[in-house]
């Protein structure tokens, strides 16, 4: 047994997003976003599901927020619904929308908790949507508007920021993959589209600083690692395709103020000719005071001709997976912390998602969830062997405080430490909140 001690002053914390757990879509002001139209397309979502009801914390966030409290958490990342604040994404304000993250957010800090806000997490006004979404530059200019107003509505109560969730889910999952709303199926399309998330970012951090709010601003990439087969070239070469896919192309341009080349290149065999307009790449590289990273899974996999977008093929390594069937794969996650650490330094690191799906329900009141004990024992590890190589991290926030509404899995898969009756709506404390509640209480826990 090893005892895995984290750095003095090191922040704990959970994270949800609007659409998967607020529920009330049609209260208190708030306008159609795209994932109710895309929840509500036959075929789209496991069941049918959709965020109509969800964890209904629209109405019970004083219940969420005492979960918070009793966990001993020092940061809840949570996000706010664009559709909330401007029902038609641009111009009326939506008073009520406003009220509801006031009511969250002065209960947060009621009890002691660090509000972290993402400003965006995928569920975009669908008025925009109709109006050609992330693909229309208007929408940009619709986003730091939006910022804007949520700036100094909220100047002096939030003080950490987050501007995008997953840019590679927004843009490529969601518009080359189709997985994910609006579900198209264009690479043209989702490459322009990841450029102007980046443009957004970066203007929206510019107008964070010429505001001088209070506080600390980033972005929160989602991150995968593939480590080759084999040491061919091809395969190392291969494996860095699909890695650069989710890091350098969103990192590079922020940090460096260029894509990468050989991303870049590969995009443009494909066909993709990627509009850049001048002052783009000088906005998209405003210093952040942060990074988000978000990890969950990796795999093996080598060269394969002609294979997928990016030439590479899985190779099945028997490796134990959660429940959604991702490979459980901890050295990955100190992979990526150090590819990152290696590529830009010494940024701050907060790990703004991480966790597991394991679908355990009550027995007797209680849920043994002892899989995600043991995933998250493997990726605190391998996040102490990160820190004692270096790497900058400030903080640990676990996907998700509750079961919720997986997206394109509606409620089939469960990554919450409190279990959600989506009939009754009750919460359940899993066997791993309390696991989670001691790992925070010691700042170490006992491998
Ligand atoms: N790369 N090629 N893929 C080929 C085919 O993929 C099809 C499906 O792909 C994906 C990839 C990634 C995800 C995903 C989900 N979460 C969990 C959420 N994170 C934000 C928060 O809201 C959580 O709910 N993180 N990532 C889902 C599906």
């Amino acid at each position: 047994m090893a005892i895995i001690q984290f750095p003095e002053g090191m922040k704990w914390g959970t994270a949800t997003a609007s659409y998967q757990i607020e529920g009330a879509v049609n209260e208190g002001g708030r306008g159609t976003s795209i994932w109710d139209t895309f929840s509500k397309t036959p075929g789209k979502v496991v069941n049918g599901d959709n965020g109509d009801i969800a964890c209904d914390s629209y109405h019970r966030y004083e219940e969420d927020v005492e979960l918070l409290t009793d966990l001993g958490v020092d940061v809840y990342r949570f996000s706010v619904a664009w559709p909330r604040i401007f029902p038609n994404g641009t111009g009326e304000v939506n008073q009520e929308g406003l009220e509801y993250y006031h009511r969250l957010v002065d209960k947060l800090i009621e009890k002691g908790i660090e509000p972290m806000c993402t400003l965006y997490h995928w569920d975009l006004p669908q008025a925009l949507e109709d109006k050609g979404g992330w693909n229309n530059r208007e929408t940009i200019d619709a986003f730091v508007q939006y910022a804007e107003l949520m700036f100094n509505e909220f100047s002096g109560k939030i003080k950490s920021w987050l501007t995008l969730n997953e840019p590679w889910c927004i843009s490529f999952l969601s518009n080359y993959i189709g997985a994910h709303a609006p579900g198209n199926k264009d690479l043209q399309l989702a490459t322009q589209i990841s450029h102007h998330l980046l443009v957004a970012h970066g203007l929206t951090v510019k107008k964070f600083r010429n505001l001088g709010i209070e506080g600390k601003i980033g972005f929160a990439p989602n991150t995968t690692w593939l480590e080759p087969y084999s040491n061919r070239q091809e395969d190392i070469d291969a494996c860095n395709r699909e890695i650069g896919w989710y890091i350098e192309w969103f990192m590079d341009p922020v940090f460096k103020g260029n894509y990468p080349e050989f991303m870049l290149d590969w995009f443009k065999k494909k066909g993709v000719q990627l509009e850049i307009k001048d002052g783009d790449m000088e906005a998209i590289q405003q210093r952040v005071d942060f990074l988000g990273i978000n990890y969950y899974t990796g795999h093996i996999a080598r060269y394969k001709e002609n294979s997928g977008l990016l030439d590479w093929e899985l190779v099945e390594m028997n490796y134990d997976r959660t429940d959604i069937g991702w490979p459980i794969f901890p050295e990955g996650f100190y992979n990526v912390l150090m590819r990152i650490k290696e590529s830009y330094g010494d940024i701050p690191i907060y790990i703004t998602e991480n966790g597991s799906c394991y679908n355990d329900e009550p027995e007797n009141g209680q849920v043994k969830d002892n899989g995600r004990i043991s995933y998250l024992q493997q990726h605190l590890t391998a996040l102490s062997r990160a820190i004692a190589s270096g790497v900058n991290v400030k903080g640990y926030i676990t996907w998700s405080l509750l079961d919720n509404f997986e997206w394109a899995e509606g409620y089939s898969m469960r990554f919450g430490i409190v279990h959600v009756n989506y009939r009754t709506l009750e919460r359940t404390k899993k066997d791993s909140y309390y696991w989670f509640k001691q790992t925070i209480a010691n700042n170490w826990f006992e491998n």
